[in-house]
């Protein structure tokens, strides 16, 4: 068996087996999902940070292209308690390092304890755990990352032709299934790069301005803000995660890193216009502390972090949580009809004119 270290900050190294070699590094984070292995190795909002799957056994119905979030694997590792050959090989080709064989019941207790770490990998025929604290030693926190965006937006506009309503969506690192949700509901949407300037925007003319998901600090998508800032007011606003922060931050709000943040697929949303519950998927590791100009809608039953933000006045609505789900539960994904339906109020408004 071909050993593999993992880093963590504070000092501990664990051994485990390697199943994809290389070497890596990244803040440390964890899901409890039980499936969705695919979605979640694929979604852009895990750039720069390591996944541990906290549920025992990883990819028993096999790798499939069609449930991928976007074109490559995203975190810069995997680990995991076993994981099958299926994903072994596909981390191995995309050259991500992965190892099993570790208590990760462990790691996500030490990580609920001490709040998000930075760590180092080491796997496969040159592992040592020296070669895994020189990468914990060269990790950076999220918040230095000031340019992930480069790393995981289109850099020209991608135009996807559907229905009438005209989306103009923000990639900071969209997740493939929010393009589809907007798409399936009669919309037409045109993705642009994460620092698209006003001028860009405009040239879309679109019905609604839409603010993905994303990598982290959401301070460091200054673009973005000025979007939201240039825009409101005078389109229709919608947000979700990074897209929720973002869209809270540039109307006169705050974010703040949280401990370990939301991390799984069983996050229950309370709304506290119909005192209705849902079951909603999440990975975020920052939280919206002050709402600035919007009204929060929905809470985290857990902790009571903002969920939803709106303004009826404003034309903004957010969501911290994945409506789009992939993977969770489908519970919110009316959030799209909503979207769709704020679009429509621009024609509207163009048609009194
Ligand atoms: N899924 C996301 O969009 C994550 C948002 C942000 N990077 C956070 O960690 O809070």
């Amino acid at each position: 068996m071909e050993e593999a270290y993992v880093a963590i900050e504070g000092g501990i190294v664990l051994t485990g087996r390697s199943r994809a070699p290389g070497t890596a590094r990244g803040e440390l984070v964890f899901t409890t999902a039980y499936t969705g292995y695919e979605e979640s190795l694929t979604d852009p909002s895990y750039a720069q940070q390591i996944l541990t799957f906290s549920y025992p056994l990883i990819g028993n119905y096999g790798v499939r292209d069609e449930r991928f979030e976007s074109s490559h694997v995203q975190p810069t590792a995997v680990l995991a308690r076993e994981l099958t050959d299926d994903v072994a090989e596909w981390l191995t080709e995309a050259g991500v390092p992965a190892l099993d064989r570790l208590d990760t019941r462990d790691v996500v207790t030490e990580l609920r304890e001490e709040g998000a770490m930075k760590c180092g990998i080491a796997a496969g025929p040159d592992a040592s755990p020296e070669a895994a604290r020189e990468q914990l030693e060269q990790c950076k926190g999220m918040s230095e990352h000031v340019d992930i965006g480069a790393d995981v937006s289109v850099t020209e506009p991608v135009r996807h032709e559907g229905g009438e309503y005209e989306i103009a969506l923000i990639d900071c690192g969209a997740k493939g299934s929010i393009v589809s949700s907007l798409l399936d509901r009669g919309a037409s949407v045109t993705v642009l790069p994460y620092d698209a300037t006003p001028d860009d925007v405009r040239e879309v003319d679109p019905d609604l301005l839409f603010l993905s998901n994303g990598p982290g600090d959401p301070a460091n998508f200054e673009a973005a803000q000025e979007l939201v800032d240039t825009f409101v007011g005078d389109l229709p606003i919608a947000g979700i995660c990074l897209g929720q922060q973002v869209v809270a931050r540039a109307l006169g709000g705050s974010t703040e890193k949280m401990a370990f943040g939301h991390r799984g697929v069983n996050q229950p949303v309370r709304d506290l216009d119909s005192d209705r519950v849902v079951m909603t998927t999440q990975n975020h590791g920052y939280a919206v502390t002050e709402p600035g100009e919007l009204d929060v809608t929905q809470i985290n039953v857990n902790d009571d972090t903002p969920e939803g933000l709106e303004s009826d006045d404003l034309g903004v609505l957010t969501r911290q949580y994945h409506p789009e789900a992939n993977p969770g539960p489908h519970d919110s994904l009316d959030f799209f009809d909503e979207v769709l339906e704020l679009a429509g109020t621009t024609r509207v408004a163009a048609t009194a004119d």
